[in-house]
């Protein structure tokens, strides 16, 4: 069993995400995948470094991820080529991932937490898609406090994603994630409840 767990940036994925694995939920995390194949060595990072130049390198070899993040949210054609370097093998990755997940706990709920999941068009990879929703006011305001960004840095980013309230429309679950800490818990709590996971 498996739902894929999208959102905006900002949105509270990794909130909402924390609470299900708190029900007894196993976590693949797209974000932390990413992470792993921009370690140095990782072919990944190599042909990124061969199209954006060392110039995207730190002193140590290890990725100037401010930097390359001020190109790629800044340029639609490089982003576009980020994401042609990078998501094949992230997508291999999530997918080997859930599938040996799903094979060795069969009776418990696999969640994939995929940011771009809508924008990569890969919601037929999951029985459903739950959707953690904030407007984008909210999404903005949590956005710059967290990452203690600009409101034209923030922007820029959640303007590179598909709008939120298009992807709530997609949504075959919606987690409202405007209201505090406790209302959130509690549409966790209605849902598991439903689905018959326990
Ligand atoms: C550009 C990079 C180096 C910026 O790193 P940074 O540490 O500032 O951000 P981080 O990786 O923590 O991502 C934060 C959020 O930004 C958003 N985001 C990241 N990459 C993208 C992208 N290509 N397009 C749109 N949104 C993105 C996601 O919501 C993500 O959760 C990094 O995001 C990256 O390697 N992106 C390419 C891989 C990717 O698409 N990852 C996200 C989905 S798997
Ligand atoms: N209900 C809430 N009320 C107030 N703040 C919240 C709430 N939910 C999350 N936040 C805060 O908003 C920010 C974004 O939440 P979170 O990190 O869970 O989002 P995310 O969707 O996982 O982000 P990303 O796309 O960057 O991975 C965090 O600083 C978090 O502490």
């Amino acid at each position: 069993m498996n739902i894929g767990l999208t959102g905006g940036i900002a949105t509270g994925k990794s909130t909402v995400s924390a609470l299900l694995v708190g029900k007894g939920a196993l976590l693949v995390d797209a974000d932390v995948i990413a992470r792993e194949v921009m370690l140095p060595g990782h072919p990944v990072l190599e042909a990124v470094v061969g199209h954006f130049g060392q110039a995207v390198l730190l002193a140590d070899g290890t990725l100037d991820r401010k930097k390359l993040g001020d190109i790629v949210f800044r340029d639609p054609s490089q982003r576009q080529a980020l994401n042609d370097i990078t998501h094949p093998a992230i997508r291999r990755e999530i997918r080997e991932q859930m599938e040996s997940l799903e094979r060795k706990n069969p009776d418990k709920l696999v969640v994939v937490d995929i940011p771009l999941l809508f924008e990569s068009g890969l919601e037929h990879m999951f029985e459903r898609v739950m959707v953690v929703y904030t407007p984008r006011v909210i999404q903005l305001e949590r956005l710059m406090d967290r990452n203690q960004m600009t409101k034209n840095e923030a922007s820029a980013r959640i303007g590179s994603q598909m709008d939120i309230e298009e992807k709530k429309l997609k949504a075959d679950i919606v987690i409202d994630n405007s209201g505090n800490a406790e209302q959130t818990k509690r549409q966790i709590d209605e849902f598991w409840l439903r689905s018959g996971y326990i």
